[in-house]
């Protein structure tokens, strides 16, 4: 095993672990009580990259009974293991034709970003005070109305903190342990004129550090500031991401046209880079999940699919490799339309300038990276592959659970690589064997080790991965992911059928195993899933 695969162990082994996603979607197929009847359970999965984090999901949902028994041992982190299912038969009410946010994702975004919403509105008579704003909102004014003598001063109240751990550990008491900078609502980061910025709320925290949601004070404008931690690697590999966004920014895409990110400034705060980036809002892995992970239309699968292949090509002719594309990484510009960013360059590299060999997000990494061979652009077109059909389905097309896992996920689906991949790939003979049999195809002479021989040699237990769907083969599983909608018409059931054939040709394409026949973008830019032309 890689010695920096976390994948096996629990969340805790990864040094710098910070997410823990917690995701509970239920299935609105599913008759109430058994909605809520919930058994929840939970696997490890979200597996970051070289010392990245590891995050931990836990799916809540009672499964169809009719794969109940299908289910296989659990490995000890693995105790609330998800047992979600698509059924074939099972109709659903997924596949709008629009283009269109899903309603109830915008509507829990709304709640969450409006925290406005979740006060009690003031009455409309001016003077008319309920006793719940009185003990709420005006509660101020009520002991202020009780004793004449109190004296509230805003100023005396506690800072909120938004970091955690919060307690002072390093850098003069300004850092936690980890080296996180200890942010403060209210606080002000940067101490130049034009470069102060007041702290309003965490947007997230990551393994470089956490984004908070800052104004700056003179301009007024919102904006995104990662505050990178205070560490020689982390400031190394963080201000790499800013040469990076610098040139995309100013060189290849000075127009904003896209779907970069944009960089605004860079300053340093008590011995922490701040990187100044453009205000956005959730990410497409937060979509599927307020849509109940039931997967999105293909139209809106579409929409994305074309802005994301439009920000590759940027990225391949400046051959750049992102290396950490997934659905976390992307984000919605706002919530009124579908308009998408790539963020976090702090693993891209120049694709003559490698680094690192272990890189990827283990569900999105390609088999190039797995196999341990050289890698170009064309790993974040296989990441691409991973994360369309994952937008479509709800579903992550390969939740591996460990290296050995996600191999097998992807043997089991696209076959094993051609020989010249084993042959070279230094991890290769780690997962396959050479085979005896000279008869079929010469290109293909080995095959995966059995999941015993593999963990007998590695010397660990190597447990069976879960089984999301009711096949491995994609196209049953694009074809029969809940289809037909209830009150389809032929002609809509048509059209349907011949976006997902297309869907399934294009899948094919991105994801194929061998890198120099994978589709590049701009080749993937011509199919029919994006042109819209009519596919046979
Ligand atoms: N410009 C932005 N606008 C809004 N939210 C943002 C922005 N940039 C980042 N975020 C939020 O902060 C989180 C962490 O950001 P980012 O991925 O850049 O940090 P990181 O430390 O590199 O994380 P990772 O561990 O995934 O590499 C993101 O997942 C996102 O939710």
């Amino acid at each position: 095993m890689d010695s920096m695969d976390t994948s096996t162990q629990p969340i805790e082994a990864s040094p710098t672990a910070t997410n823990v996603a917690t995701f509970t979607p239920h299935r609105h197929s599913l008759p109430a009580n058994q909605n809520m009847a919930v058994n929840s359970q939970t696997f490890s999965g979200r597996p970051r990259t070289h010392n990245r984090r590891i995050s931990d999901y836990s799916i809540h949902t009672q499964p169809p009974a009719a794969f109940t028994n299908q289910r296989s041992a659990l490995s000890p982190h693995q105790i609330r293991q998800p047992r979600l299912r698509i059924l074939p038969t099972q109709f659903e009410d997924t596949a709008s034709q629009d283009t269109a946010l899903p309603k109830t994702s915008l509507a829990g975004f709304r709640k969450i970003e409006d925290g406005a919403a979740q006060i009690p509105k003031r009455s409309t008579s001016p003077h008319h005070v309920t006793p719940l704003q009185a003990l709420t909102l005006r509660i101020s004014e009520t002991f202020s109305a009780i004793n004449p003598a109190y004296n509230y001063n805003p100023g005396k109240n506690p800072r909120r903190v938004l970091t955690k751990p919060s307690k002072p550990a390093k850098n003069e008491g300004f850092d936690n342990e980890e080296h996180d900078y200890i942010l403060y609502v209210n606080d002000i980061l940067g101490a130049e004129e034009g470069q102060r910025y007041q702290i309003l709320d965490i947007l997230g925290a990551g393994t470089f550090g956490q984004v908070v949601k800052c104004q700056n004070l003179m301009t007024k404008q919102l904006v995104g500031v990662k505050v990178v931690k205070n560490k020689p690697a982390y400031l190394k590999q963080s201000l790499m991401e800013v040469d990076i966004l610098k040139h995309l920014n100013t060189k290849s895409d000075p127009d904003d046209q896209h779907h970069l990110l944009r960089l605004y400034d860079t300053f340093f705060h008590k011995q922490h880079l701040c990187l100044v980036f453009e205000l956005l809002s959730v990410n497409l892995y937060e979509l599927i999940k307020q849509n109940q992970f039931k997967g999105l239309s293909t139209n809106l699968v579409k929409v994305f699919a074309t802005q994301l292949l439009d920000a590759l090509i940027i990225l391949k002719e400046n051959h750049i490799i992102h290396c950490d594309l997934k659905p976390e990484n992307i984000l919605l510009k706002n919530l009124e339309s579908p308009a998408i960013k790539i963020i976090d360059f702090g693993s891209a590299c120049h694709q003559s300038k490698q680094i690192y060999t272990y890189i990827q997000s283990r569900f999105y990494r390609s088999p190039e990276v797995l196999l341990g061979l050289q890698y170009t652009t064309a790993i974040d077109m296989w990441s691409f592959g991973c994360i369309i059909a994952e937008l479509f389905l709800g579903l992550p097309l390969f939740p591996g659970s460990t290296e050995y896992n996600q191999v097998s996920r992807i043997v089991d689906t696209f076959g094993v690589p051609s020989n010249y991949m084993i042959e070279k790939g230094e991890n290769a003979r780690r997962f396959f064997e050479r085979t005896g049999d000279t008869t079929g195809d010469p290109k293909k002479r080995f095959a995966l080790k059995s999941r015993e021989t593999y963990g007998r040699e590695q010397k660990k237990t190597e447990l069976a991965g879960k089984m999301y769907f009711h096949t491995t083969k994609l196209k049953d599983l694009i074809m029969e992911y809940a289809l037909p909608r209830k009150g389809m018409s032929d002609q809509e059931k048509d059209r349907e059928k011949q976006n997902r054939l297309a869907l399934i040709d294009f899948l094919q394409g991105v994801l194929k195993l061998d890198p120099i026949v994978r589709w590049s973008p701009q080749q993937a830019k011509n199919h029919p899933f994006i042109t819209g032309e009519r596919y046979y």
